[in-house]
């Protein structure tokens, strides 16, 4: 033993005391900078005296509960089915329109509607409003549904509307019949009962909606913006009320679709001279296409979370999550290239995290033993909210980085501008009481469509477009969506119906009540 310690000893004992400090120094400053701040969303405005605008109650009696079921079966049993961009089944959509006629006669005959045909299946409601100075808005749905096989594994045949256990089965149950009958639904008992709107609405349906809506919702906007008509908001499909599908979430979510993802449909293409198959050059147009739509598939794009509209809705979720969830997902700011990594393995979750490439078609070849002149692939790509179509566009250049593959754009657009959720946004706020008026546990949120929907052609009518309607979703549902066993159960079907029938009457409100925001650290 020394006695005493060394000089060195004594400066390295200093230097762990030091760097023990600093450790703890960031530590304090990261604890204290990503403090735990969560939006308490359900509260705010929702607690506000508002102006009382659904007093008339829809008291639906048994006989009417069996009648609306029986209209949506019907709606569901007529296959309006659009195939591809030239093959529609207009029959169907001709026989779907007297539909509507038999099964709403007060919105056909009342001098409050005016209805019109827009491109032969489309349909125009013009509902008019006393006070002329309030803002008129407009809901949407689409009559179209998408092909359905029964032999691809349904439970029932798809269009057949057959109840299993409380959930009536069939093509367009959710995508998106039970908004155009339930619109429709709530419209006809609401006059029924003697309602005059205060405030005037439209409701457009569009039969084409799955083959990109250019006849229906694009001339709809046409001949509304000759009309010089200008929307308050407006409400299509998009999102919906998930239940048990966000991992960690405590409860139900209402997610509000406040924008959509961009689109680009891509052509990719390979011509080589044709020839006999004994004699091959080394690669093939086929060989040159796959390794491009290879390369493609193996550098994703970039990782975006965070810097879209999908920060404010995991930042409107936070307080219904448990520590240490609630942490991570409100200081995105820290923890989004964690987060990105851990989403980007589920499909589902990638689609929030990047502009997703998917490669969907795939043509080449003739005979066994002729060299392919021509090989042609299609790639679809959802554009994440922080990126632009022409961006996108370079990044598919640049990773394919061969001359040989022509790139085409087929048809493109940007992500959608993002639609107001503030304390002041009227159609948000509207919504969102309404959803908790009648579901008062589920938390809202505003969030982001990774579909897109008849609502893009809108924008010059409003700025204020939101994507959702309360059909539920648990595990497994989302995948029925132009899946197999699409599906809906008739207790969530009536909901629908007096969700609409409440909205509509909470519309008549003048204003919203004065905003104070509600925060609260943890
Ligand atoms: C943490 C997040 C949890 C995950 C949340 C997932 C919720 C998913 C809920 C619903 C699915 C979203 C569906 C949106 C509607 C899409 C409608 C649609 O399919 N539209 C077509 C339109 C289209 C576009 C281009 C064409 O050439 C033809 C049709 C689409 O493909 O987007
Ligand atoms: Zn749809
Ligand atoms: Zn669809």
């Amino acid at each position: 033993m020394t006695g005493h310690s060394s000089l060195p000893g004594i400066i390295r004992f200093l230097k762990l005391v030091a760097l023990g400090l600093f450790l703890t120094l960031i530590v304090l400053f990261l604890v204290a900078t990503a403090r735990t701040f969560t939006l308490e969303v359900n509260a705010g405005l929702q607690l506000a005296h508002w102006e009382k605008a659904a007093v008339i109650s829809a008291d639906l009696t048994s006989e009417q509960r069996d009648d609306l079921l029986t209209h949506f079966k019907e709606a569901i049993r007529i296959p309006t089915v659009s195939f591809s961009a030239s093959h529609q089944n207009t029959s169907a959509l001709q026989e779907f329109n007297h539909l509507l006629k038999r099964v709403f006669p007060t919105i056909f005959s009342s001098s409050l509607v005016k209805h019109e045909l827009v491109g032969n299946y489309s349909h125009l409601f013009t509902v008019s409003g006393t006070d002329p100075k309030l803002v008129p808005y407009m809901l949407l749905a689409h009559t179209d549904v998408v092909p359905a096989n029964e032999t691809d594994g349904w439970e029932v045949p798809p269009f057949s509307a057959e109840e299993l256990n409380g959930f009536i089965y069939g093509r367009g149950t959710i995508d998106n019949k039970q908004s155009v009958m339930a619109i429709l639904q709530a419209l006809e008992y609401l006059l029924e009962r003697g309602y005059v709107p205060r405030r005037g609405f439209y409701i457009g349906l569009g039969h084409d909606e799955e083959i990109n809506g250019y006849a229906g919702a694009v001339n709809t906007v046409k001949l509304l913006k000759d009309r010089g008509v200008k929307l308050q908001f407006l409400v299509d499909e998009g999102l919906a009320v998930l239940d048990g599908i966000i991992s960690g979430l405590d409860g139900p979510a209402a997610l509000i679709g406040v924008s959509e993802k961009g689109h680009a449909t891509v052509k990719l293409s390979v011509s080589m001279k044709p020839g006999h198959s004994s004699m091959p050059a080394r690669q093939s147009s086929i060989g040159i296409l796959a390794a491009a739509v290879t390369r493609l598939e193996n550098y994703p794009m970039p990782r975006l979370f965070g810097s879209g509209p999908e920060k404010s809705m995991f930042e409107h979720l936070a307080h219904k999550f448990g520590l240490p969830l609630r942490f991570i997902v409100s200081n995105l700011w820290l923890f989004s290239p964690l987060i990105s990594r851990v989403m980007e393995r589920k499909p589902e979750l990638n689609a929030f995290v990047r502009t997703t490439t998917a490669v969907t078609m795939f043509n080449a070849g003739v005979k066994v033993n002729v060299l392919p002149s021509h090989a042609e692939a299609f790639v679809n790509l959802r554009i994440h909210s922080a990126q632009t179509l022409q961006e996108v566009l370079d990044l598919i250049d640049s990773t394919i980085a061969d001359d040989r593959v022509k790139v085409e754009l087929i048809n493109g657009f940007d992500p959608l501008p993002i639609s107001s959720f503030s304390e002041q946004s009227f159609g948000f706020q509207v919504i969102k009481k309404t959803v908790l008026d009648m579901f008062p546990k589920v938390t809202v949120a505003p969030g982001i469509c990774v579909g897109n929907t008849d609502s893009r052609h809108y924008t010059s009518l409003t700025k204020d477009i939101y994507r959702f309607a309360p059909t539920w979703f648990k595990p497994g549902d989302i995948q029925r969506f132009h899946g197999i066993n699409e599906r809906i159960s008739s207790k969530n079907y009536e909901e629908l119906v007096l969700f609409y029938f409440r909205l509509i009457q909470n519309c008549d409100i003048k204003r919203l009540p004065p905003s104070h925001t509600s925060q609260h650290d943890l």
